[in-house]
């Protein structure tokens, strides 16, 4: 099991300084809505996080192969959706990125490189100190099911100032407990409730409350693992509708896991889609709902029903994922795969790109020839689909 780390919470990074400490503190006293962006347009795609051969194992009696050399590159700005079954490494790679990882998992091989503004950050090779100093303030996590981490015995507020008193111990008391009511504001709950302790506040309250922590110290980025699973659909949708709003004005980048691919079609600027371990195919939302190159992707988009779109069979992945305790030489879906050919058995097939001009990547040795049948969009389109045109031009 995967175990949150009790320290990075209490971490005390010092408070941020130079332009773009004064450049956040006058969006936090600002009202959202109409007030200017906090990420420079000129900032807007550039990269904030670059992931490369990052292999994440569990070294118990097994080695298990959670994570196996991915590659991925998250710009700033954007939401970067990662999907794939239970058990295909999702939650192994968010805790990567953050460094929360606790043995038995060990990474194997690769990097992790956050850009700051000044210069890139090696995130594997930093120190205990150093670590305190980044975590939270750089890249903040939501959990799955972390409304259930608030502290039943203390009230929302007193939460949300021990946030502040830890990493940003030179604000005065006045000014934190001001931010406590503009954090809640943020995003969508009654500055009225910072009294409230925790039992005295719906799920969807309680979620909101966690990201307002996760927002306190402005992070550029944002892994936000199954964030709303446990929530009903419409709490989920006011969640995911601020979370946007948050995105649009404060620019943090988003990586948003959960096993909902329909779900993540209609946040995502772009997808990656995660089989056994590995990125089995990348694109851009709309390339991944218009035009799926993976025949595993197909099959996701195929699980899931239309609520708008013509009747059709449901038909999801028959077949069980592999076990990652046991090494795999050749594609690691071939079992699973109609279209299973020579290859596919004894070569893994090496994500890369559609096509000279395209920007959408796929680990398939069968793609170019395969026929999907009846394209999927109609057929899954819930009428809500966010097409980004813009998502393509920034892919790398
Ligand atoms: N502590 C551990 N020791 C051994 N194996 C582990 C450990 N934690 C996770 N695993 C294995 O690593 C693999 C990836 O697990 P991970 O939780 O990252 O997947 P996931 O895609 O996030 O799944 P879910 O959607 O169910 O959360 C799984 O096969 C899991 O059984």
């Amino acid at each position: 099991m995967i175990t949150d780390d009790p320290e990075s919470s209490r971490s005390t990074p010092p408070p941020m300084r130079g332009p773009a400490e004064a450049e956040r503190a006058r969006a936090e006293s600002a009202e959202l809505d109409g007030a200017d962006p906090v990420l420079p347009e000129a900032e807007r795609g550039t990269p904030v996080l670059t992931v490369r051969g990052l292999s994440v194992h569990y070294e118990t009696d097994q080695r298990v192969r959670a994570v196996e050399d991915v590659d991925l590159t998250l710009h700033r700005g954007e939401v970067l959706g990662l999907a794939g079954e239970s058990g295909c490494g999702k939650s192994t790679l968010a805790y990567a990125l953050n460094r929360l990882l606790r043995p038995p998992a060990r990474v194997v091989s690769g990097s992790v490189t956050f850009h700051e503004r000044d210069g890139d950050i090696d995130l594997l090779g930093l120190s205990g100190e150093e670590l305190r100093l980044f975590r939270w303030k750089k890249i903040a996590m939501v959990f799955q099911g972390a409304m259930n981490a608030l502290n039943p015995v203390l009230t929302v507020r007193d939460q949300l100032l021990d946030v502040l008193a830890a990493h940003e111990p030179d604000m005065a008391v006045p000014a934190r407990t001001a931010r406590c009511a503009e954090l809640l504001d943020l995003v969508g709950v009654d500055p009225a409730r910072l009294g409230s302790y925790p039992h005295e506040l719906s799920g969807g309250m309680r979620q909101r409350v966690m990201i307002a922590m996760a927002l306190a110290l402005r992070p550029d980025v944002m892994v936000m693992d199954e964030p709303t699973t446990a929530l009903d659909v419409v709490v989920q949708r006011d969640i995911l509708r601020e979370l946007s709003r948050l995105r649009e004005h404060f620019g943090f980048a988003v990586v948003f896991i959960t096993h909902d691919l329909s779900l993540l079609l209609e946040i995502s600027d772009r997808i990656a889609i995660m089989y056994a371990g590995r990125i089995v195919e990348q694109a851009s939302a709309r390339r991944l709902l218009t035009a799926p190159r993976h025949p595993y992707t197909v099959g996701l988009l195929n699980s899931f029903p239309s609520l708008t779109g013509p009747r059709r069979e449901m038909r999801g992945v028959p077949g069980q994922p592999p076990d990652l305790a046991v090494s795999i030489p050749g594609c690691a879906f071939a079992p699973r795969c109609p279209y299973r050919r020579a290859p596919c058995d004894e070569h893994r097939p090496e994500l890369s790109r559609h096509g000279q001009t395209s920007t959408g990547l796929t680990a398939c040795h069968a793609y170019a020839e395969a026929d999907y049948g009846a394209p999927v969009p109609a057929a899954l389109s819930r009428g809500e689909f966010r097409p980004v045109e813009t998502a393509e031009e920034i892919e790398t």
